[in-house]
């Protein structure tokens, strides 16, 4: 069955059906239409009273949509969740109960700094968000491409942001902002050693994955509280590019994987992941304590296995860009009932920032724009005088309180790189070579004392191609 068509929410069939108008019939945005002498008379009349001319010309100064302040660049494709495996012992929330029950999802997948007009091949952090559409209200995944954050300190992250922009007097990249952002923060490395590595340059969107990071509160119906980290892993694999092979794309194409993306799904080829959840209980929240909170840290699966909880496809390209894709608005605030939210402090930043940023991005009416409506949702705000209003009693316990404390992060780093193949080892040296050459002798030198703690081979592999005297 067809879906209805409603003029206010699909913007792109109504752009169609405008085009398809009877020739020569102008009109001014709100629709009247308006006389060809009308619409190209500007001479010998006040032009304010052109209302053609000040409509045409006033939407061209602001048709633009305000950048996110990180993220700018990004493409967004749309599917569903799929339950594959109920978790309702450890979560009540609706979209994971009931084998075969399908949540719709909107999906936006972004570089973290790249301009809007820049290459999204860079080595970098990708964003990964997932809003789904569930029955009780929109529940948003904002998450990343790497499975840990570069910082527990949520002020970090603007030096981070800033650290990454161009430098404001010459508006021109600096490399060495990022080095002495890390020297000031060095658990990021944990973080950076991915994004150094092959992970750094994935072949395309369709082979990421989406990890939320955060450790989230959860309850059952029974009110009993689990903690749940949530990731999905691409079906075909985690598969790379390396600095050669975009070197050629990039001059070519800077959006090859939105157009892969939208490709893919045109052609019916639908990218798909598996979902899970590594789940961890009270006990262990009391043993591991913030351990279990932190976000430069991945939880181990040998301790946390992955538990299969669904999948997602995504088999729908956007209509409207603007409409369905910068327009979208995530919060990792907006969360459904079984879900309290993640107890450390990035969390708790970030549920005030993105509000904020959506409020100055897109204004008040966020929630009414088609895309970020809980269209799902059966909250309709009863008025008292048609019907009766329902109680709802939430059960919902409070956050666990959480106490960041100053953990190193490289026996993780360690692991990571004593896991690569030796071929990703010489590429990671290849990409951090390039990365501490323009650094004066002693930022150099600093870098190099967190390498060699990481891994004598790593610091000292890195020493010697810099005659370094700090390392054998
Ligand atoms: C204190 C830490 C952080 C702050 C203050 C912060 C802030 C922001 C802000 C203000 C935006 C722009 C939102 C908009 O205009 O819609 C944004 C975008 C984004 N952030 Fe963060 N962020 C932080 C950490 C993180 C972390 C830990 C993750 C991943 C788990 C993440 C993933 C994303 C993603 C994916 C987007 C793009 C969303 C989209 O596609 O619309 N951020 N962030």
């Amino acid at each position: 069955e067809e879906t209805p068509y409603h003029p206010a929410v699909d913007q792109a069939l109504l752009c169609e059906i405008r085009k398809k108008s009877p020739e020569g019939v102008m009109s001014i945005s709100s629709g009247a239409p308006v006389s060809i002498e009308h619409a190209t008379t500007t001479l010998n009349m006040p032009l304010i009273h052109n209302h053609f001319f000040m409509d045409v010309m006033t939407n061209q100064v602001r048709e633009r949509p305000i950048d996110r302040t990180v993220h700018p660049k990004g493409t967004g494709a749309f599917g569903y969740f799929e339950v594959t495996h109920d978790i309702s012992d450890v979560c009540r929330a609706k979209l994971f109960n009931e084998i075969g029950k399908r949540t719709p999802v909107a999906v936006r997948i972004s570089p973290a700094t790249a301009e809007r007009g820049a290459s999204e091949l860079a080595r970098g952090v990708r964003g990964f968000a997932i809003k789904f559409y569930t029955e009780d209200g929109i529940l948003d995944f904002p998450g990343l491409n790497l499975d840990k954050f570069f910082s527990r300190e949520p002020t970090q992250f603007v030096k981070f942001a800033h650290s990454l922009r161009r430098d404001p007097a010459v508006y021109i990249h600096n490399p060495l902002k990022l080095l002495d952002t890390i020297l000031q923060v060095p658990e990021s490395l944990n973080m950076l050693i991915d994004m150094f590595g092959d992970r750094g340059i994935p072949k395309s969107y369709r082979h990421i994955s989406h990890h939320n990071i955060h450790t989230m509160q959860v309850e059952n119906a029974y009110g009993d509280t689990s903690f749940i980290r949530f990731h999905c892993l691409p079906d075909e694999g985690h598969q790379f590019l390396t600095d050669a092979e975009i070197a050629e794309i990039n001059l070519a194409d800077p959006d090859y994987y939105t157009r892969d993306l939208h490709d893919s799904i045109k052609k019916g080829d639908f990218p798909n992941w598996t979902c899970y959840v590594q789940i961890a209980t009270e006990e262990d929240a009391k043993r591991l304590g913030f351990r279990l909170f932190d976000v430069t840290r991945k939880l181990p699966e040998d301790e946390f296995p992955l538990y299969p909880v669904g999948k997602m496809v995504l088999n729908r390209n956007p209509k409207n860009v603007f409409a369905e894709v910068e327009q979208l608005a995530f919060c990792p605030g907006n969360l459904v009932d079984g879900i309290n939210g993640g107890p450390d402090r990035v969390f708790q930043a970030r549920r005030f920032s993105y509000n904020d940023a959506h409020l100055y991005r897109l204004g008040p009416h966020v929630k009414e724009i088609p895309v970020n409506c809980p269209f799902q949702g059966r909250n309709v705000n009863p008025d008292s005088v048609n019907s009766e209003p329902v109680s709802w009693k939430p059960q919902q316990k409070g956050l666990l309180k959480v106490v960041p404390e100053d953990i190193s992060n490289f026996d993780q780093a360690r692991d990571t790189y004593e896991n690569m193949s030796e071929g990703e080892k010489t590429r990671l040296h290849g990409s951090l070579i390039g990365l501490l050459t323009p650094a004066s002798p002693s930022v150099r030198n600093g870098m190099i004392e967190l390498f060699e703690a990481i891994h004598p081979d790593l610091g000292g592999t890195l020493a010697e191609r810099f005659n370094s005297t700090m390392t054998r």
